[in-house]
């Protein structure tokens, strides 16, 4: 059944109170659509009702007592109109424009406070009280036949006055029917959001290859997925209101009713199939109101279990990015990826330059990726991230009984591991000198000599090497040898800072959330994410580069993941940094200052650590630095 996109406001109204329903919709414009139910609620309940089953009312407005029949007769929501003191005054007030006596004919006594009115109206108020029908007539009746004076009262009333040939004004001001329209639009806008995310957990449940039963505090099933169901081989509808233990005694979920205790990775057989169930009290506002089942086939389970092996036991030196992941259309990047291109189909070293977080690691891979090394592995190592002993060891691998504590066998370095591929390293002007002779001599000997080994190793490698600060300066202060520069530093590739290509943050952005929105496999679109995003961002230093940018994007795709909405509040909430200016956070050092900022830079992210309880993760991720680059920070 389609709906109508616009709410169907169904009124139930008599005669008089139909014709301020209709002057007002005319004049509420195209907000809904209206079905005027012209009886007496009594007699309009089964129209009511069809109408409901066929899916053309979302909500109902009626006056007075029918209200409160129909509120018990249907199944969607019902708006009352109510009669206000500002009503029964300008009712009284019409009333005497027709004649000072007036007669309030209702079904309840009117307040003191109207019979305190009386004076000042200087009007004859007498209320009169009916219950039914019929004794409202008898009222009508003896009034028509004394002193005939003006009846204030209901829809139905000023009918029933009009057959005594009785003056009437209707109580209803067009402002409370008014009222209950507006009352009716909301309840309708909060049913339909209800309605759709009913919707969207039943299509999520019924996309679920896991079977998943709730039921209730009696173990009746109030939802039960088609994984399951089949699994148990019920037809869903059929397992709806029935004890769960009924369907299949092993699933019972009566322990967990009564201990409300969870019960995991339990293992049963059903229908010859085995199935671990995890069974898990539902708490709502504290209180136990039901519990839930979900059942996994072993074999389904196992499977994947095999498949995450295999995967772990594949080469952990593989490329993930190739140069087309590199978002951005800036000149800086266009050359940037054009020169990546051409340096793919040389051999040579390439020397990349940049700040953290601009790429330099993707570029490298794209690179290795369009070489002829493509099928060979891509071995990275970041040589800020380890002790100089240590670096050693991982570069060359060493030979059994090296030093104390050398694994039986010896252990390839990561040199050799990189044999027919590419050899990325990172932060190269972290390498100590002594370290920067060893891997000169394997470049021009294409050998390398394990820790503690007399026979040097056949090697083939294409050395890709990053920095992130100006190698110059080390170069003069004699902290990296010249020859080795000039024999990375063949092919130069420099990547600058994202501040420095603002048009690519736009473009990135949008790709990054995408992907960040895909992973939380949250259906909304990245637009959204990005417009309040940006708007806070214009002008922002973005000194952690792409990497922060990708933080902030994740922070801002989780919230808009669960919530829906994202506002320009909400980001300057989650990312305060956006509004910290661009003077304040990471920078790389590029100013004569550059002693001063490293210091500051090194407090920063020692507080920062600090805040983040020691967490090395955490602080990085919240700094938008790499781990190594936090590692390299607090070194100092
Ligand atoms: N142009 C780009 N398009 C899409 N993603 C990018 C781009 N540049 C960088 N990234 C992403 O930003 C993150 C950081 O990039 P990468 O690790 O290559 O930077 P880096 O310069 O090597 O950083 P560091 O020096 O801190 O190690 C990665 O997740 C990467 O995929």
């Amino acid at each position: 059944m389609s709906r109508s996109a616009l709410p169907q406001l169904g009124v139930v109204a008599t005669r008089a109170l139909a014709e301020l329903v209709r002057q007002l919709a005319a004049g509420l414009g195209q907000r809904f659509e209206l079905r005027l139910i012209e009886k007496p609620a009594e007699e309009a309940v089964a129209t009511a009702r069809e109408m409901v089953q066929a899916g053309l009312l979302d909500a109902v407005i009626a006056a007075g007592r029918g209200a409160e029949l129909l509120r018990t007769a249907l199944d969607v929501p019902v708006a009352q109109i109510k009669v206000s003191g500002y009503d029964i005054l300008r009712a009284l007030v019409a009333a005497r424009r027709l004649n000072p006596r007036a007669v309030l004919l209702t079904r309840r006594r009117l307040a003191d406070e109207f019979e305190a009115l009386k004076p000042i109206l200087n009007i004859e108020l007498t209320p009169l009280i009916y219950e039914t029908d019929q004794e409202a007539r008898r009222h009508l009746d003896t009034l028509s036949r004394a002193v005939r004076p003006v009846v204030v009262g209901s829809s139905q009333i000023v009918h029933l006055a009009g057959q005594y040939e009785l003056p009437s004004v209707l109580i209803y001001s067009l402002e409370s029917v008014q009222a209950a329209f507006e009352a009716a639009l909301e309840l309708t806008r909060v049913a339909r959001l209800e309605e759709a995310k009913r919707e969207r957990l039943d299509r999520i449940l019924e996309s679920l290859s896991e079977g998943v039963a709730a039921v209730d505090m009696d173990e009746r099933v109030q939802t039960i997925n088609p994984a399951l169901a089949s699994l148990v081989g019920v037809a869903g509808d059929w397992a709806v209101g029935r004890r769960l233990s009924e369907l299949a005694p092993v699933l019972s979920l009566a322990g967990v009713l009564k201990s409300g205790e969870a019960r995991r990775d339990e293992v049963v057989t059903v229908a010859g199939k085995r199935l671990v169930t995890q069974r898990l009290p539902l708490i709502e506002a504290g209180q136990q109101v039901g519990a839930v089942l979900t059942l996994q086939e072993s074999a389904a389970i196992e499977r994947a279990d095999r498949k995450l092996r295999a995967e772990a036991r594949k080469s952990p030196f593989r490329a993930r990015y190739s140069l087309r992941d590199a978002v951005g259309d800036s000149a800086a990047m266009r050359v940037a990826k054009e020169l990546a291109n051409l340096y793919a189909g040389s051999d040579s070293s390439v020397l990349i330059s940049g700040a953290s977080g601009t790429g330099k690691e993707l570029f490298a891979q794209g690179i290795h990726q369009l070489s002829k090394r493509a099928g060979g592995p891509f071995v990275a190592l970041n040589c800020a991230a380890f002790p100089d002993s240590l670096l050693e060891s991982e570069l060359f691998g060493y030979e059994e009984g090296a030093f104390t504590g050398s694994r039986r066998g010896g252990k390839p370095g990561l040199i050799e591991l990189a044999d027919r591929g590419t050899l990325f390293l990172d932060e190269i002007g972290d390498m100590p000198l002594p370290l920067q002779t060893r891997l000169l001599r394997v470049l021009q000997e294409r050998e390398v000599l394990r820790l503690g080994a007399s026979e040097p190793i056949p090697v083939e490698v294409r050395v890709i090497a990053a920095t992130h600060a100006d190698l110059q300066a080390a170069l003069a202060a004699g902290r990296f040898r010249t020859d080795l520069y000039y024999r990375l530093n063949i092919l130069n590739l420099q990547l600058p800072p994202l501040a420095a290509r603002g048009e690519d943050v736009a473009l990135l952005a949008h790709r990054l959330a995408a992907d960040a929105l895909a992973r939380l496999g949250a259906d909304l679109p990245a637009e959204q994410l990005c417009q309040p995003l940006l708007r806070l961002a214009s002008g922002y230093a973005w000194p952690g580069n792409v990497r922060e940018l990708q933080n902030v994007v994740e922070r801002l795709a989780v919230f808009f993941g669960a919530t829906r909405a994202l506002g320009v509040e909400d980001v300057r909430r989650l990312a305060p940094e956006l509004a910290s200016g661009p003077k304040q956070g990471l920078r790389e050092a590029e100013t004569p200052l550059a002693v001063t900022a490293d210091i500051a830079r090194r407090q920063r992210a020692e507080a920062v650590l600090r805040e983040c309880g020691g967490d090395r993760s955490l602080a990085a991720a919240r700094l938008g630095i790499s781990r190594t680059t936090l590692w390299r920070l607090l070194r100092g």
